[in-house]
Formats: structure tokens, C-alpha cells, sequence
């Protein structure tokens, strides 16, 4: 065995294991179980000599792998985005960003008023802000209470912030699809997991019936969260570099 057949073997191995990286954590993840144990089906059925069995299982596989394609369009595309994303932080400026972010999720906790609201890392957020309100503000504690303010007229839907500034408002977010985890959430918590699974975005929700302030990262939602908390937990995923 040469050195380009352990070259191949492992390149094939690092393969395999990105792919796993990309699927890990998400509904596709039984779904590969699932073609794993069917590929294994059918090559013990052609190993066997069942003809007519692995006729039928190859054509199922063939028209089973363009369904797959169809059904998983979201996770492809949220894996094809993760794998062409830049590796260095784009975002912006600003320490005073975060404090306005704790601070009106402070306040916005203590009067049970609901809020979400995302902010953009490495994977742009473009298309999610044209489903809402086009802004283009400076970020401030009273502006984002002003949004989220029960009748105000933007205050249904989400808020999208890059950097210091708020883009969006009344923003339309992908609603959660994996397992049923989280199924026993209203629709603002499941948007927040909806479009933390499809992005890198760090979505923070209030709730409207509990007060609590929490954060979905990477299709999974984090714990209750006390503002200090909240504070450390953003400095360290959005405005670490920005100190
Ligand atoms: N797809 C969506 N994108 C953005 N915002 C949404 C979406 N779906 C619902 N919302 C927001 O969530 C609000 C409804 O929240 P709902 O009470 O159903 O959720 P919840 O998770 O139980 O939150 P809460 O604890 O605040 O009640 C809507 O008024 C709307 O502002």
C-alpha cells in the first residue's frame, strides 16, 4: 500500500467524518441511520443472490435519494452555507450594543413583554430581514422596548441586529423542524430554534407568559438566563472582539 493509497483513505475518512459534523444535531441525523441500515439491507440481499429483493431495493434507493434531496432542501443548504462560511467574525462594532441588548431584555423580562431577536454572526441574515421591516438604526435599550411594545406596529415577529445596528423589524424567522423536542413551545421560542438551526445566529427570546430571557444557538435552546448572565453569554458569542 503506497503513500497515496493512505492519502486517499484517509481523505475519504475526513470525508465521512465532516459529513457526520454536518449532520449531527439535526432531524437528518436518523434519517442517514435509516439509509445506512437500508444500504445494508441491499447489499446483503445481492450478496445472497436475491435478485428480484435487490432489484427492487435499487431502484427504491434511486428514487429514494432524489425524495431525500427534495425533503432535506433546508438542511442541505444550511451545511452548504456552513461549509463555504468565512472563518474570521465579521460583525461589528460595540460594547455599548451589548449592554442595550441585556438591558432591554432586562426590562422587556420584568414587564412580560415578548421579544426575539436576532443577531447576525458569520452567516448573513439578508433574506430573513426582507420578510420584515427594512431599519437601518442604532442600537438603544428604549429603541428595541419602543419595537417590542404590545400595539406598537412592529412588534409582531423579529428583530435581526448586526454589529451595533438594528436592520430589521417584524421579521419573519424559519419555524423549528427537527424532533419534538420542543414541541410543547409556543411559535416565538420555535422560531428562535427555526432559524438558529438553518444559521449561526445567536436568537434570544423573551417570553411574553413566563419573563424569562433565553437563548437558541444552533437549533437548541439554552436556559433561563439572569441579565449578568446574559451579558457574559453574548460578549462571549457575538462581542467578544469588539471589547
Ligand atoms: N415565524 C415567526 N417568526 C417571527 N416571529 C414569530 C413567528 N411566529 C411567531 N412569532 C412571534 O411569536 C408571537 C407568538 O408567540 P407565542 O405566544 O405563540 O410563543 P411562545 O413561544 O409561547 O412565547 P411566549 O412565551 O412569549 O408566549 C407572535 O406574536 C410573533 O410575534
Amino acid at each position: 500500500m503506497g503513500v497515496r493509497d493512505i492519502l486517499d483513505v484517509l481523505l475519504v475518512a475526513a470525508l465521512i467524518y465532516q459529513g457526520y459534523l454536518l449532520v449531527n444535531g439535526t432531524r437528518a441525523v436518523n434519517v442517514v441511520r435509516g439509509v445506512v441500515i437500508f444500504a445494508a439491507i441491499w447489499l446483503l440481499s445481492s450478496l445472497a443472490g436475491l435478485a428480484a429483493l435487490s432489484y427492487l431495493l435499487g431502484r427504491a434507493g434511486t428514487v429514494g435519494l432524489f425524495a431525500l434531496v427534495v425533503v432535506f432542501q433546508p438542511e442541505l443548504r444550511a451545511a452548504l452555507e456552513r461549509l463555504g462560511r468565512p472563518r474570521t467574525r465579521g460583525t461589528g462594532r460595540g460594547s455599548a450594543a451589548l449592554l442595550d441588548l441585556s438591558r432591554a431584555a432586562e426590562r422587556m423580562a420584568e414587564r412580560k413583554t415578548g421579544a426575539l431577536i436576532a443577531i447576525e454572526r458569520l452567516t448573513p441574515l439578508g433574506e430573513y430581514a426582507l420578510s420584515g421591516v427594512t431599519l437601518d438604526a442604532q442600537i438603544s435599550a428604549p429603541f428595541l422596548e419602543a419595537l417590542f411594545a404590545r400595539n406598537a406596529p412592529l412588534h409582531d415577529g423579529g428583530v435581526i441586529v448586526q454589529g451595533d445596528r438594528v436592520v430589521a423589524a417584524a421579521c419573519l424567522f424559519p419555524l423549528q423542524a427537527s424532533d419534538g423536542t420542543y414541541r410543547r413551545y409556543g411559535t416565538r421560542h420555535r422560531a428562535a430554534l427555526g432559524l438558529s438551526e438553518l444559521t449561526d445566529a445567536v436568537v434570544l427570546v423573551v417570553s411574553e407568559e413566563r419573563g424569562s430571557i433565553r437563548i437558541a444557538l444552533q437549533g437548541r435552546l439554552g436556559p433561563e438566563l439572569t441579565v449578568g448572565e446574559l451579558r457574559d453569554r453574548l460578549r462571549e458569542l457575538v462581542y467578544e472582539e469588539t471589547l
